[in-house]
């Protein structure tokens, strides 16, 4: 069967391209119906990868975050029709310590195979999990950007010690806002703090315990932990913003990717014995745990409602980059493309 992808040739570029799918008894066919659009995809679009990075990966299907009706499955696992979520992490070995995400060998829609931005997605069953009945299927669009803030906090809650009285959140982005809300459920006995740049950004942190601009911290602020969620060129000026006002043998958390080494103060992380630890992507157990949460706590979904941005109707190659601009000027919150419905 002939699917069409839809790949990014080059910056600011998109083609399409048709690819024979091979129909087989083991795996699923999904149609995507929303497509979240993530800053890896941004910099792969806006070509803020290193030249030789754009020149290996490019032609490449964008988009790892993303929902799809089941309709072919000859594993019986779904009934045509289901609502899934798309796992774009694709594992190929299995090991007893180390996660489906950090394998080396694992791939990775829209970073080392073609994203979801496709006619059809075709995979395992086991790259599927269920919707809940009646989830707002915009909000499910951003579930892989949610697990990873899943992912995390649960590698967090393995790592650091037991005194988490106050955590601190920097980063007034979506990923700031997703951490520092999935904080606040699964941590309830702690403080959540965070420190962005934007009064406007801040404000919509209504569930958070304090919100502060990075340049007005009160000298006497402390924490017991961190998370950075900033990535780019300012992720080591939080990082040494962190260091600063943590606790001796606290631990951070990183989240934010940067495209440059990112200095750090490493004579305070040893004075302070601090734990710093890093975290990319998600694995199917984070997809199953955060479901889970999102049915026994349903005002998550309507708290991550806050941070749904423009809805844009894609049919084709035009439609796609107009929302990939759209993307590249909003203030905050997240794009989701309405595809194929
Ligand atoms: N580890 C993983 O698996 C994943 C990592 N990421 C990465 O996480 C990072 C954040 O993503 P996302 O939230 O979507 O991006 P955003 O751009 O929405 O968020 C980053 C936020 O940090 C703010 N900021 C800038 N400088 C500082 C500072 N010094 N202190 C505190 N906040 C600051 C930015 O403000 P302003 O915009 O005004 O500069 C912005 O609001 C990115 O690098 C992204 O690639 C995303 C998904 C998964
Ligand atoms: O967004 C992410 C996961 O949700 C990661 O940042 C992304 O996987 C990094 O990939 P790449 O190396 O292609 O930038
Ligand atoms: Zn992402």
């Amino acid at each position: 069967m002939l699917n069409t992808v839809y790949q990014l040739k080059r910056p600011r570029q998109f083609e399409v391209a048709f690819k024979e799918m091979e129909i087989d008894d083991r795996q699923v066919i999904v149609r995507p119906t929303r497509l979240s659009i993530c800053h890896a995809d941004q910099r792969y679009y806006q070509g803020a990868r290193a030249e030789e990075i754009l020149r290996q990966k490019l032609p490449m299907a964008l988009i790892h975050e993303g929902i799809g009706k089941v309709i072919y499955d000859p594993t019986g696992t779904f009934e045509i029709g289901t609502e899934v979520v798309m796992i774009p992490n694709r594992p190929v070995e299995k090991d007893d310590i180390i996660a489906e995400n950090y394998l080396r060998s694992s791939k990775f829609c829209a970073s080392s195979m073609d994203g979801f931005l496709q006619e059809y997605v075709q995979a395992v069953p086991d790259r599927f999990v269920r919707l809940p009945q009646g989830i707002n299927p915009t909000v499910a669009a951003y579930t892989e950007l949610v697990s990873v803030s899943f992912h995390a906090i649960n590698r967090f809650l393995r790592f650091s010690h037991e005194r988490r009285d106050v955590i601190g959140v920097w980063g007034d982005g979506n990923l700031g806002y997703i951490t520092s809300l999935l904080l606040k459920k699964m941590l309830p006995d702690s403080k959540i703090y965070i420190f962005g740049v934007t009064e406007n950004k801040l404000s919509d942190f209504t569930f958070a315990d304090g919100t502060y601009c990075v340049n007005e911290i009160p000298a006497d602020m402390q924490i017991d932990h961190a998370f950075e969620c900033v990535g780019g060129g300012a992720a080591s000026k939080a990082i040494n913003q962190i260091i600063d006002y943590i606790h001796p043998e606290g631990t951070i958390s990183i989240l934010g990717v940067s495209e440059d080494p990112a200095p750090i103060n490493t004579r305070m992380v040893l004075e302070k014995g601090l734990r710093i630890f890093g975290s990319s992507r998600s694995g199917r157990s984070d997809y199953e745990g955060l479901l889970q949460l999102y049915e026994e706590h349903p005002e998550v979904v309507s708290y991550l409602e806050n941070i749904m941005g423009a809805e844009v109707e894609v049919r084709d190659v035009k439609d796609i980059t107009r929302a990939f601009e759209m993307d590249i000027h909003k203030l905050m919150g997240k794009t989701v493309m309405i595809w194929n419905e």
